[in-house]
């Protein structure tokens, strides 16, 4: 099949929503690999990352934006300017929600901040595989009467219901473009991220509740070979002397798993075999402090 520059359909969708809503599930399920980073623990998604997906007539780069909340401190202030920033630039917004979700203030505020956004956004009611259909109608309309949306879409993001559907319209509404990423690259992301975020990922598995969202993890190096194993050095920063406890567990035992979940998930990423060292540090406030934010990869400047 020939694809001509003029039919080819391309541009940059935003998947917004509250944390926990099945943001990373869909774009996993669209892209069909794992890059955006999934936990059944709120907020995960701090960075954009990207999901390109690409076929014969559409390339979509998928952004997944970090959720918006009303500042409480300077991360949270953060995450309002990337997602906003993200907003503007995008070609379509999929707002995004929990069909066994209550509509809540932090669904208000967002869908207010969308008011004022000149781009097309369609509502996605994820987890309907959570409700009975006749409730579906109640849950749309609590959606609708507060904003005016390109189009509904009730899906199941884990099931995989309705998601062609959604992706089928989404291609049609995109603007005449040029294929912005090779066709096999699936995240702009440098590798780096996506690994410090698997390791992020594995400690809040878990720990469960035990450890709050005060967990950052930066990666320290991962450009060796030793006895043909990537060497892979990261280091896990908690806010408190007893969260360090937690993380490092009776005799190390929490950390080891920690580093064996993480090592597995990072192995099927890179394609060979790693060997993972972890550290636990306390870094009191680091949500406070610019230049851990920085180096942790919130690159503010991105988004000023
Ligand atoms: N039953 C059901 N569960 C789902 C569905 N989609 C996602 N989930 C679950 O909801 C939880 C949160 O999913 P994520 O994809 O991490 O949510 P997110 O919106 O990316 O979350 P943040 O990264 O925190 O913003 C996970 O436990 C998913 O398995 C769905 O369609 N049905």
């Amino acid at each position: 099949m020939t694809e001509t520059q003029s039919t080819f359909h391309s541009g940059f969708v935003a998947i917004l929503g509250r944390p926990n809503v099945g943001k990373s599930t869909l774009m996993n399920r669209v892209i069909g690999e794992k890059i955006a980073i999934m936990s059944d623990k709120a907020q995960t998604t701090r960075n954009k990352i990207n999901g390109i997906y690409t076929d014969q007539t559409a390339q979509i780069v998928f952004v997944d934006t970090p959720g918006i909340h009303k500042p409480k401190n300077d991360l949270d202030a953060y995450m309002d300017d990337a997602a906003l920033s993200t907003l503007k630039e995008v070609d379509a917004i999929l707002f995004m929600v929990a069909a066994d979700d209550k509509i809540g203030p932090g669904d208000k505020y967002i869908m207010n901040l969308l008011k004022d956004v000149k781009t097309p956004v369609y509502l996605v009611i994820n987890k309907i595989d959570l409700v009975h259909p006749d409730q579906l109608p109640d849950i749309l309309h609590g959606y609708t009467e507060i904003l005016n949306f390109e189009d509904v879409f009730p899906i199941s993001a884990t099931l995989g219901n309705n998601v062609d559907t959604l992706l089928a319209n989404l291609k049609t509404h995109l603007p005449v473009g040029p294929k912005y990423y090779p066709e096999d690259q699936l995240t702009d992301h440098p590798e780096y991220f996506i690994v410090a975020e698997l390791i992020r990922e594995a400690v809040l598995h878990l720990t469960r509740d035990e450890i709050p969202h005060s967990v950052a993890v930066i990666l320290e190096s991962m450009n060796q070979r030793l006895n043909n194993k990537l060497q892979v050095e990261a280091t896990i920063y908690v806010e408190r002397d007893s969260q360090k406890g937690i993380v490092i567990g009776k005799g190390g035992k929490m950390l080891k798993q920690i580093g064996i979940n993480a090592r597995r998930e990072i192995e099927t990423l890179v394609g060979e075999k790693i060997n993972l060292k972890l550290w636990v540090k306390v870094q009191k406030n680091w949500r406070d402090d610019p230049l851990f934010l920085q180096r942790s990869g919130y690159n503010l400047k991105e988004f000023k």
